[in-house]
């Protein structure tokens, strides 16, 4: 059952990720404490592609965390589908869990088990389904990221991309509302990296599960995310829509993305006219 999230007049339609306020620090071994996120509040909408990005060591892996309290705030609250996370008990923290599903950089498979088993994992430590059920669900979500025909082979035999869809379909296997994705192509090459990115943003239109995703790759903003935040010192700077443009952005990332975006469209509009011979350099004039 889902409540209702209470309006705090930041935005009209009811959020399915709010933070309010949450703050996280930890305990460094000299004694010292560091606060990884401070006092941050953030709406994710329903079906949204929201990036987080920042500078190494800027929060952005916590922040993510937060959402599906792998990390517990200090203080804050945090409502994903209308409940308030921080409440919640162990046990329906667990249930709650089956709504945010997550994907990694080092993708997070179990080895000794099928890439059937692997999807189905999730499905039957809960041990709401028939096996009937687990069986057509695990399907349909390989189907989903390209990967029907590898069902029983296991994550050895299978490239670092497709270890990534599998572990995709893993997390979508409960039907989440969100998607969490820490770097999640940061170990892969620029192609694989774009056929994920392709197949994430598929994923999104056809089922509409709202994605979250971590990285420090600017392509990976500009190509997939729809709204994207950028962290300082656990702190949010600025927020906006990937695809507009401005002048006024307060951040070096935030004009690069814009720049990336603009560049897109020159693109996009430009007709590709290749350079005269005379234009190119010995290296090139060799294979002409
Ligand atoms: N469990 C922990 N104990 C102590 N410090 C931590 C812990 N987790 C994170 N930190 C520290 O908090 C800060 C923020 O870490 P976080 O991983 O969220 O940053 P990030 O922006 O994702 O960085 P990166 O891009 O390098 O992954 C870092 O300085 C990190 O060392």
């Amino acid at each position: 059952m889902t409540h209702p999230t209470p309006d705090t007049g930041r935005g009209h339609a009811a959020p399915v990720i709010r933070l309010q306020s949450v703050q996280k620090s930890f305990a460094l071994p000299n004694g010292e404490v560091f606060d990884a996120v401070q006092s941050l509040s953030l709406d994710i909408q329903q079906g949204d592609v929201f990036g987080l990005i920042g500078k190494s060591g800027a929060g952005k892996s916590t922040l993510l965390r937060l959402i599906n309290l792998l990390e517990r705030p200090d203080s804050g609250q945090v409502f994903v589908g209308g409940r308030d996370l921080t409440t919640l008990s162990r046990r329906e923290l667990r249930d709650t869990r089956q709504n945010i599903g997550m994907i990694f950089q080092q993708f997070n498979l179990l080895q000794n088990a099928t890439v059937f088993d692997n999807v189905a994992f999730p499905l039957k430590i809960h041990g709401r389904h028939s096996k009937a059920e687990i069986n057509a669900r695990v399907r349909e979500c390989l189907a989903l990221v390209g990967l029907a025909e590898k069902i029983d082979t296991y994550p050895a035999q299978l490239s670092g991309g497709q270890k990534q869809r599998v572990a995709i379909a893993r997390a979508l296997a409960p039907r989440p509302q969100v998607l969490l994705c820490d770097e999640p192509t940061s170990a892969l090459d620029s192609e694989t990296t774009r056929s994920l990115l392709e197949t994430l943003r598929e994923i999104n239109q056809k089922i509409g599960v709202t994605i979250v995703i971590v990285t420090h790759e600017l392509s990976v903003v500009e190509v997939l995310c729809r709204n994207v935040a950028i962290l300082e010192k656990g702190r949010l700077v600025e927020q906006f829509a990937v695809d507009a443009p401005s002048v006024e952005r307060k951040t070096a990332l935030g004009r690069e993305i814009d720049e990336l975006v603009r560049r897109r469209e020159r693109e996009a509009r430009e007709p590709y006219s290749p350079r005269p011979p005379s234009q190119l350099g010995a290296q090139e004039l060799a294979y002409v």
